[in-house]
């Protein structure tokens, strides 16, 4: 798993470091990692004009120091210094040593090739002030490479919230650890391709505040059928979704669960024609959960209605002791009756996106892994926050942030997909956050495979799960896979 830290939990870091390393070595080494990445970014960097913004604080000094390895090396670099009486005086005297100048604003930052944020770092509070935010805007109206020094100015590097304007970074070098902010929220929008620059901070970082999964540590939850398994021992899902106007999500999410661990699907609702006409593999019926016979977790919810019985149809599911995640309509119910989930023993996740969360009382606002935890601790359960990175908070605190995906699943359906392969994974026994990590980062992958022959549809991720699940367990999704034992 890759750790995701707070600013104070990386200024802690950093502290030992500073307190017995030499003078100024933290930042040379940052710097050397910034130039490198810069300079291969640019490709040929004799004669490339390079503009730094620079602010007051050690950002700025990390900026002028790359500057001046850039400028060494043949370019041209002017840096436009915020407050030119309180710039890093060893970073400014390194870039005047090595030849670079500094100059003014917009016009420079109009004829670069790369425009260097190190305006602010982790020590930035707030909005940006007028003269930051002009140079912002001036970046991003500017052609150049654009390349955030740790974080992008504006951005706050904890949370990922972002207060009026901020610089618009095509990729960002960041120091020691990932920021939280950085691959969150609004942040993750302004931050682009994240670089890490090893600085040796590693034994000094705390546990982290949240995680992300790789593709190995989802692998690690999807464990194959063994020879002694049949088809109730790899756990049984029972659907409920879909009505009989909107049959879709009730396919989509039985689809979703049978291609994620087909051993058994059974499905109870309304929409049991379109379902068993789609899906001959699930048990279906038309009656009530309770009809449908035993099975190990529950998803409730997507397309199911909301009227008087739908409403009984949640209360049933969520009166049993089995794991139930909770979708679509499903929240919109229980958003009134938030008792149901504060009641129950086994894990409950639920899976708004930002209207359907918004509906439990409070909006997510910038900070989104705090909402996604809060409402996780109030109500005693899981809580993934759906976005273009799903947050995953448990009731405890743990969090994780998902990698995967794509914008191509801004499509109708895809959220009836994830409920599947959630509901799936919760059959398998694994706790409620792992599985809906897991899921959240599978359904990612399942979209970046389909997005890549274009436009993608829902019913495009239900058929790329299985490539999806080769892949993430290091199996060419194009090959034959592994044939030895
Ligand atoms: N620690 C280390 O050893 C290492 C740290 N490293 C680097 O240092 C960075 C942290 O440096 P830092 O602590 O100096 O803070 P930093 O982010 O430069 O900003 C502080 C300045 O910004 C100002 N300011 C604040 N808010 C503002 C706003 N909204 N709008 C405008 N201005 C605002 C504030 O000024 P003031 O409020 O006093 O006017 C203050 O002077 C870190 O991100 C990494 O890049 C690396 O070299 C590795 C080694
Ligand atoms: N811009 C985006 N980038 C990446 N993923 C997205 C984006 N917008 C939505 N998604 C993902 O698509 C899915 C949409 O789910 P949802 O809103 O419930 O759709 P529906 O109810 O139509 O099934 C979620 O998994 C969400 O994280
Ligand atoms: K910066």
């Amino acid at each position: 798993m890759i750790g995701l830290y707070t600013a104070e939990e990386v200024r802690a870091a950093e502290e030992p470091l500073l307190a017995t390393g030499p003078e100024g070595a933290l930042m040379q080494q940052a710097a050397t990692g910034l130039a490198t990445v810069c300079a291969r970014l640019l490709d040929d960097v004799y004669g490339r004009r390079v503009v730094l913004l620079v602010g007051t604080g050690n950002n700025g000094g990390d900026a002028l120091h790359a500057g001046a390895f850039l400028a060494r090396r043949g370019a041209r670099v002017t840096a436009v210094l915020l407050d030119p009486e309180r710039a890093h005086p060893a970073g400014l005297a390194a870039l005047r040593r090595a030849g670079g100048r500094v100059g003014t604003g917009a016009d420079a930052i109009a004829r670069a090739d790369l425009v260097l944020d190190g305006m602010l770092g982790i020590g930035g509070r707030g909005g940006l002030r007028p003269e930051a935010a002009e140079l912002a805007r001036a970046a991003a109206d500017g052609a150049g490479i654009t390349i955030a020094v740790d974080v992008p100015s504006g951005v706050d590097a904890s949370t990922g919230a972002v207060d009026g304007p901020a610089f618009p970074a095509m990729h960002t070098v960041t120091f020691g650890a990932v920021k939280l902010g950085l691959v969150v929220g609004e942040g993750r929008g302004y931050a682009g391709e994240v670089h890490l620059v090893d600085i040796g901070l590693g034994a000094h970082l705390p546990t982290p505040s949240a995680w992300r999964f790789t593709d190995a540590d989802a692998a690690a939850r999807l464990a194959l059928p063994a020879p002694d398994d049949d088809k109730y021992s790899q756990g049984v899902v029972g659907i409920v979704a879909g009505s009989a106007t909107y049959p879709g999500a009730g396919v989509l999410c039985t689809g979703a669960a049978l291609r994620t661990r087909p051993g058994l699907v059974r499905y109870a609702g309304t929409a049991a024609g379109g379902v068993r006409a789609a899906w001959p593999e699930a048990i279906v019926t038309e009656g009530r959960p309770g009809d449908a016979g035993r099975v190990q977790s529950w998803v409730v919810g997507p397309g199911m209605g909301t009227d008087d019985d739908a409403r009984s149809v949640l209360a049933e599911v969520l009166a049993t002791d089995l794991p139930v995640i909770v979708d679509a309509d499903g929240l919109t119910m229980l958003a009134e009756q938030q008792d149901l989930v504060r009641a129950r023993r086994a894990a409950t996740v639920l899976t708004p996106h930002d209207r359907e969360f918004a509906r439990f009382g409070t909006e997510p606002g910038g900070d989104r892994v705090a909402a996604a935890r809060d409402l996780a601790a109030d109500l005693g359960c899981v809580v993934l926050l759906k976005g273009d990175a799903t947050v995953v908070a448990d009731a405890d605190g743990t969090a994780f942030v998902n990698g995967t995906g794509t914008p191509w699943l801004a499509t109708a359906g895809t959220g009836d997909v994830l409920s599947g392969i959630t509901g799936a994974l919760l059959a398998t026994g694994l706790p409620g956050v792992e599985a809906a990590a897991a899921a959240a980062h599978l359904h990612g992958r399942a979209g970046q495979l389909a997005a890549e022959r274009g436009p993608l549809i829902a019913g495009d991720l239900v058929r790329r799960l299985p490539d999806a699940i080769q892949r993430v367990r290091g199996v060419p999704h194009s090959g034959l896979g592994h044939w030895e034992a």
